[in-house]
């Protein structure tokens, strides 16, 4: 009996990893999705939405947690975010168990966890993925996103471990800083590599 090569799937705001997951699953490789899974506990009838509203009055409303204005109290108060952190994380992981149950006999899955290294997962992964991409690039993509301000960019970089550490620390670097296709044939190459790394191992 073997458990599936648990790869963990990070990088820093806007460098494209959200694109790089789809790219994973299109090769036929489960991927859970740590911010999906949040925003689903966080959306109407969501299972954190009572939570939410009690430990951040006014936070919440017919449609779920408005993230707007939950992201308002808590970006910039790190005392408030480990308060939501501490009513979030415990969930994502409770889901986390669910989906590796789910898909016990596939050779390879993915966590996609924007915070891998910053919130101390990277122990619980088999393999590290970052996903990066110049500094130049990522700034683009993030200040073309609707809503986003130079402030507020600057303080979530300065929340997430830097990107040239993340790269020190990966097994495995994806390159988004070039077009889509040449990232989407590094990707393949890639999961052919975890593939054949899961078949080599010895059986448990
Ligand atoms: C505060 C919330 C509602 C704001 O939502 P919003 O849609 O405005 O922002 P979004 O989630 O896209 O985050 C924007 C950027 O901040 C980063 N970020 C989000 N939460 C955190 C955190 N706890 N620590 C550091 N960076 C964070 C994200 O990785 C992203 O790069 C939301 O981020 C949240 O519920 N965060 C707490 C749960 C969490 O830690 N999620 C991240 C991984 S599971
Ligand atoms: N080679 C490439 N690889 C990946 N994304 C690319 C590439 N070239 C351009 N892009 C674009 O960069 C953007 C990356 O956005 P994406 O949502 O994937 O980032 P993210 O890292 O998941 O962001 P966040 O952490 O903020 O959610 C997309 O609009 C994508 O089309």
């Amino acid at each position: 009996m073997t458990r599936p090569l648990i790869v963990g799937l990070t990088g820093s705001i806007g460098m494209g990893k959200s694109t790089v997951a789809a790219m994973f699953e299109a090769a036929g490789v489960p991927v859970f999705d740590a911010d999906a899974e949040v925003r689903a506990m966080q959306g109407p009838d969501g299972e954190l939405v009572p939570a939410i509203e009690s430990a951040f009055p006014g936070s919440t409303d017919e449609g779920g947690v408005s993230r707007d204005r939950l992201g308002a109290l808590v970006f910039g108060n790190p005392e408030e975010l480990a308060r939501l952190e501490a009513i979030v994380h415990p969930a994502v992981a409770r889901r986390r168990e669910a989906f590796l149950i789910e898909h016990a006999s596939a050779p390879v899955v993915v966590f996609d966890i924007p915070l891998l290294f910053e919130k101390g997962g990277a122990s619980a992964v088999d393999r590290v993925v970052v996903v990066s991409a110049p500094a130049e690039a990522q700034r683009k993509r993030v200040l073309a996103r609707p809503g986003m301000t130079e402030d507020k960019f600057a303080h979530i970089l300065a929340l997430q471990t830097p990107d040239s550490e993340k790269r020190a620390r990966a097994d495995h670097v994806v390159d988004t800083g070039t077009t889509l296709a040449r990232t989407e044939d590094a990707v393949l190459a890639l999961v052919a590599e975890l593939r054949a790394a899961s078949r080599a191992r010895p059986s448990l």
